[in-house]
């Protein structure tokens, strides 16, 4: 019996052979790709031409000295791990409705058309402050508040330096980017008996303003650049911060908001942490190129696409129909 088969824990579906999934399989096979180098930023000695340029031509930075303690990211991966560890079954009924919620199959609450190999912890930021959950999970979240503490601290360290290229006024930079709406996932990339017909997380751009990853060194993070997928190997102690939907508004589509997807892990489990910035729901987005949305809009236009289509259609949504008919 192989490791996946042995293994409780991981959703039924993840152990069912392949020919009883899907009727109609995608006939997707990909190569792992090239490698990307990406840009490696000191947080405490920032180089703005370095992440300016970045931001705009890849969508994509590495973070070193960013003040994360390693022992704090130790603990909340070697948690989230046991916790995902525990029966299936277990996981689906304790973790149904609280403030960390359990999901599989799909990105948490997105009801995508294809299963993507992966289950995880989905907790937003202001839920699991509620004094509420104080009881209910205890350990994860005392970690996971302050792990978004540093994240949130990172998320305005940049901002507010990527505001200064963005002619951002005060209240802009305030507005934009709303510490308190923050949301963080742990993903575990269960090993795929297929790794060729099904992706970890299947390619897309975030609908955040600002995405931070932690990853394991395990590998399998893939960005779209100039057309190709290009692997981006795990590097110990930095974090990967890539561009959401959400700046490339802001920035008139000066920024990139970077597609990426994740490999379905072949011969050993992934674990990562995300955690996705984002203005206040109702705060309006103002571009040359959009037309004004809110984040509320934002998110039920994705939810109305996948429904209709099964998967994100994005940005393209709020296009200015003049911008739209000049490309
Ligand atoms: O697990 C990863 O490295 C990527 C996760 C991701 O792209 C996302 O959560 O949007
Ligand atoms: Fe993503």
């Amino acid at each position: 019996m192989d490791q996946a088969t042995a293994d409780l824990s991981y959703p039924p579906l993840f152990l069912t052979p392949r020919s009883h999934l899907d009727p109609t399989p995608q006939p997707t096979t990909f190569q792992p790709g090239p490698t990307l180098q990406v840009p490696l930023l000191d947080l405490q000695r920032l180089d703005t031409d370095l992440l300016f340029q970045s931001c705009k031509t890849l969508g994509l930075i590495r973070l070193t000295n960013h003040g994360v303690p390693p022992d704090l990211s130790d603990r909340l991966f070697a948690l989230a791990k046991e916790i995902l560890s525990r029966p299936f079954e277990s996981k689906v009924s304790e973790l149904a409705d609280g403030a960390v919620k359990y999901f599989w199959g799909t990105p948490a609450t997105l009801n995508l058309k294809e299963i993507n190999w992966l289950e995880g912890l989905h907790v937003s930021v202001p839920a699991l402050s509620s004094p509420a959950s104080e009881a209910e999970f205890g350990e994860f979240r005392n970690l996971a508040i302050e792990y978004c503490d540093h994240m949130a601290r990172i998320a305005r360290t940049l901002f507010n330096t990527l505001a200064i290229d963005l002619n951002l006024d005060e209240e802009h930079t305030a507005a934009y980017l709303s510490e308190s709406n923050g949301m963080f996932r742990a993903y575990r990339y269960p090993i795929c008996p297929n790794p060729s017909s099904y992706l970890g997380m299947e390619a897309h751009t975030d609908s955040s303003v600002l995405t931070i990853l932690n990853e394991d060194d395990i590998g399998g993070l893939q960005v779209l650049h100039e057309n190709a997928w290009f692997n981006i190997m795990p590097v110990p102690g930095t974090l990967i911060v890539n561009l959401g939907d959400l700046i490339q508004v802001i920035s008139d589509d000066r920024y990139n908001s970077v597609k990426h997807r994740v490999l379905a892990s072949r011969g050993a489990e992934r674990l990562s942490l995300g955690y996705f910035v984002f203005p206040q729901e109702d705060t309006v987005l103002h571009s040359s190129i959009y037309n004004p949305f809110t984040l509320k809009e934002f998110r039920a236009q994705v939810q109305e696409d996948i429904m209709k289509t099964g998967t994100k259609v994005g940005l393209k949504q709020f296009k200015k129909e003049k911008a739209v008919l000049s490309q």
